[in-house]
């Protein structure tokens, strides 16, 4: 069961040495996995190049990357492209650890990204193949796992939780036994050396937990886990110290002597550190300085007049060399670019230069297509197991997580209280001034409990990170996630509206407990779905609660209790009938007025304003209320709102760019 998560297609790993490879004289052999009995180390088995019959990752030629900026110069308007990648082609195979390196804002994220096929926006120029073929989106996701430069992790979850979830989404329940997914688990940790911390909880705002470089570790196993065949990985040790970064990148070094493909970008390498690469792509300003052997480097700057001094860290060389930023020991980027362009790097040995390496030409021959059995390997299980997976999260972080239910719960339990004790028995009173009381406390419950929905927004968006990571990554599909985001929001919901009801009605003598208590989940499942899209809509939760809270405002003023139905401007009616308090409101004033028989006159006989609970209703424009047919209209916005939800997860939080 290890091979799987060392071997990304077994099928194809052997010890033999394939038929044409000339073996390379630089090899170095890494004993890094602490194997479990049994389990092939990298050691035993390869070397770089050597086992793997089926030595091709991924190769790109002329890939460049473009988007359009606005025009800046003065007088000029309209938009221009931009090149954020110059045309640059190199190749990573299995077996091979290629750094990509640079100072920030050289556009080491940016063709990352164009690899691993998560650029949306941005126009790519030059082709990219895996195994001799361009792959389609699903196929990239099934063949490239891709580790962010930002954490995304569930704060409630401990480490060991979310990597079985990872496996979950990998295997689903009938796959693996429970002792092969331990064993993946168990081998997972140690490679990024979170053994000891598989208890702890990831943690968030409210709770301490992981430290940043060990959520950093946590994050590559769990892609780790899914044992890809291409593993790309943005900046894997921010935020380590030096011994962890060299752990982190030692179990690199050995997941791609097993046989899978590894890209890294990597910023400050130590020297040790720098032993790790088998290849080096360098790039300044988005153009290729350098791509080849990372032990040629230092001969090939040498060559050009730029020798790497003795005891120094050529990593650090380097980049001091190509930084223009801070240009203490910047070189004359102009000739080095001039230099790698013209193919002097071939002559070092050391650089694409157009020429496919005879391994990678060999395998392009024997190879035309991508293993379509190795690319569904990738994800092994369907939509029924993705939607247990993810209901069970939801439903596990829903009650961890105190933002999305407890507080929530709390303050519902607290107003709720205060709401019955102050109209403390109200349905006993049929005074002309219990009308006005019925109908503010129905008001207030049908606005303000449905307001307090905004609440949750954070906490929503929070969560589109993870989302965003594990679709990117084809963990599961937009459908699954948003199906059981519903139904496990519902239970809470139901709770909440439970609690509420069960403080209000009684205390308060309103009529209709299980009407009210209908149209109250109604109305906060409806609430939830409007928050939940607006979520998806906006950048940040400032945005999302300013926009949450002034749209439940509007809808407030025109619901009908401000201003009755048939005095609403017609310019404004419209918002009456979209605004889903409406038929919250409506319900709630028919199921508490409709049983009125009669009011009481006023002092002194003269008759009251309304002398039914009907002319309450009628006063109000209410008189054609269907109670039943009212809350399924809320229940339906609600559904219609999680629909378009789902639509703009689909087409907007691609996890791409
Ligand atoms: N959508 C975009 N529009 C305009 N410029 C962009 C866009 N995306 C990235 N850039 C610019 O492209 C350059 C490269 O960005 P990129 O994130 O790839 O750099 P990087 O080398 O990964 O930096 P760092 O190491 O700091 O993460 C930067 O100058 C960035 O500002």
């Amino acid at each position: 069961m290890e091979e799987e998560l060392n071997a990304p297609d077994g099928a194809q790993y052997t010890a033999e040495e394939p038929e044409e490879d000339a073996g390379d004289p630089g090899v170095r052999t890494v004993e890094l996995i602490e194997s479990a009995p049994g389990v092939r180390t990298a050691s035993a088995d390869c070397e770089r190049g050597k086992g793997i019959t089926h030595p091709l990752g991924c190769e790109w030629v002329d890939l460049s990357v473009s988007v359009r900026v606005k025009k800046r110069n003065k007088g000029e308007r309209g938009v221009t492209m931009k090149q954020l990648v110059q045309p640059t082609s190199g190749y990573a195979q299995s077996g091979d650890l290629l750094a990509v390196m640079g100072p920030s804002g050289s556009g080491k994220t940016t063709l990352l990204d164009a690899i691993a096929g998560r650029m949306k926006s941005a126009a790519v120029g030059g082709s990219i193949t895996f195994d001799g073929s361009v792959l389609t989106d699903s196929q990239h996701q099934a063949f490239v796992s891709y580790v962010a430069q930002e954490d995304s992790l569930l704060g409630v979850f401990t480490v060991s939780e979310t990597l079985r979830m990872a496996l979950r989404f990998r295997y689903g329940y009938n796959m693996k036994s429970e002792a092969e997914l331990k064993s993946l688990e168990s081998h997972a940790l140690k490679l990024v050396g979170l053994t000891s911390a598989a208890g702890t909880k990831v943690g968030d705002i409210f709770r301490k937990g992981l430290s940043g470089g060990q959520k950093r570790r946590l994050s590559l196993a769990v892609e780790l886990v899914k044992a890809p065949k291409v593993m790309v990985l943005d900046e894997p040790t921010s935020g380590l110290d030096s011994a962890s970064a060299f752990g982190i990148m030692s179990s690199l070094t050995a997941l791609a002597k097993l046989g899978h493909t590894v890209i890294a970008t990597i910023h400050q390498p130590s020297s040790d550190v720098w032993t790790l690469f088998d290849k080096l792509l360098l790039l300044s300003e988005g153009r290729t300085l350098f791509f080849g052997e990372s032990r040629a480097a230092v001969g090939y700057f040498g060559a050009l007049g730029h020798q790497c001094p003795e005891l120094s860290n050529p990593a650090d060389f380097f980049l001091a060399l190509i930084n223009t930023d801070f240009p203490l020991h910047a070189c004359d980027l102009g000739y080095l670019q001039r230099a790698y362009g013209k193919g002097a790097p071939a002559a070092a040995g050391s650089a694409y230069a157009g020429l496919l390496p005879h391994e990678v030409a060999l395998a392009k021959r024997q190879k035309k297509h991508v293993d379509l059995d190795v690319l569904h390997a990738g994800k092994a299980c369907g939509f029924l197991a993705d939607c247990v997976t993810l209901s069970k999260r939801n439903l596990l972080n829903n009650l961890r997580n105190p933002g999305i239910f407890w507080v929530r719960f709390a303050m519902y339990t607290m107003l709720s209280l205060m709401i019955g004790l102050m109209y403390l028995e109200l349905g006993d009173d049929f005074s002309p001034s219990s009308v006005l009381s019925r109908i503010n406390i129905l008001f207030f419950v049908a606005a303000f409990l449905v307001f307090m929905s905004v609440a949750v927004l954070p906490f929503f968006i929070i969560e589109r990170a993870t989302f965003l990571r594990e679709r990117g990554n084809g963990s599961y599909s937009v459908g699954a996630f948003v199906l059981s985001n519903v139904s496990m929001a519902l239970p809470g919901i139901f709770v909440i509206a439970l609690a509420s009801t069960a403080l209000i009605v009684p205390l308060a003598k309103l009529n209709g407990f299980g009407i009210y208590l209908a149209a109250l989940t109604a109305a906060l499942f409806t609430a939830e779905g409007f928050m939940s899209l607006t979520g998806a809509l906006v950048p940040h939760y400032i945005i999302g609660i300013a926009l949450g809270a002034g749209v439940f405002g509007f809808f407030m003023l025109v619901e009908g209790f401000f201003i009755v139905k048939d005095d609403i401007p017609p310019w404004f009616i419209w918002v009456h009938y979209l605004a889903f308090h409406t038929y919250i409101f409506r319900a709630f004033m028919a199921n508490e007025f409709e049983p009125i028989a009669s009011f009481d006159e006023l002092p002194g006989g003269a008759p009251a304003q309304f002398s039914s609970g009907r002319a309450v209703l009628e006063f109000y424009s209410m008189a054609d209320v269907a109670i039943g047919r009212d809350i399924g209209i809320v229940v339906a916005f609600g559904f219609f709102f999680y629909a378009m939800y789902a639509v703009v997860l689909q087409l907007f939080h691609t996890g791409k760019r």
